[in-house]
């Protein structure tokens, strides 16, 4: 089970993640309570060792800004939230990182119909925690997806049998406030997420 904790902004939640097995880490780069500069997400990324992956997440900007944003940022990846059409992945395949596109259940559930590396399957307004009808799409998806939306340590992995996803993708259910991630909390989701988790 593939695991990716969204919207860090703390070093010490960063090697958390890390540290309990998270495949990729998330930073926000766009309007959102967990935005962060390019210039925090590149310190953070540079304590990311090479085997998690390193993900820019955007929303709706131009294809030349990402393409600056994710320069200065040093990641590996770029996750693309909203309306981007099949042609802003296209133009962004020079950057040679790996290409997330993000949506609700409502789009095409092919990964790779965009021509991206992974998707994330989402709940219609990102990061917000809310949970939606995971069963509903279970079946629907191709490839390498990634449920999100509402997941927390205690719904993973209901979640997870209902939808039966490639990854799980976590931001609002690992976090104490409104863009506070607690580190507790990213380990038993890490551990609930893989059924390993204790008790
Ligand atoms: O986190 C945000 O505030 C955000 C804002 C705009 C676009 C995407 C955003 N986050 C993406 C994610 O954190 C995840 O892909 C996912 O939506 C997790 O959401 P949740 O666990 O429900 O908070």
């Amino acid at each position: 089970m593939y695991v990716k904790i969204c919207g860090l902004r703390e070093p010490e939640h960063v090697t958390a993640a890390v540290e309990v097995g998270a495949d990729a880490v998330g930073f926000v780069l766009t309007r959102s309570p967990r935005r962060i500069t390019p210039a925090l997400a590149r310190e953070l990324a540079a304590a990311v060792p090479p085997h998690v992956l390193t993900v820019a997440v955007f929303a709706g900007e131009s294809t030349e800004e990402v393409r600056a944003v994710t320069a200065e940022a040093g990641v590996r990846a770029v996750q693309l939230h909203g309306d981007h059409p099949h042609a802003d992945f296209v133009a962004l395949k020079d950057l040679g990182v790996t290409l997330v596109r993000a949506g609700a259940a409502a789009g095409d559930l092919r990964c790779g119909a965009y021509d991206e590396d992974l998707l994330i399957v989402d709940a219609p307004r990102p990061g917000s925690g809310e949970p939606w009808d995971w069963a509903a799409v279970r079946g629907r998806p191709e490839g390498r997806w990634m449920l999100a939306g509402g997941l927390d340590p205690s719904n993973v992995a209901g979640a997870v049998a209902a939808a039966r996803p490639w990854g799980v993708d976590v931001s609002s259910g690992v976090e104490v406030a409104p863009g506070v991630k607690d580190s507790g909390l990213i380990r038993d989701f890490v551990a609930a997420a893989r059924g390993t988790a204790a008790g």
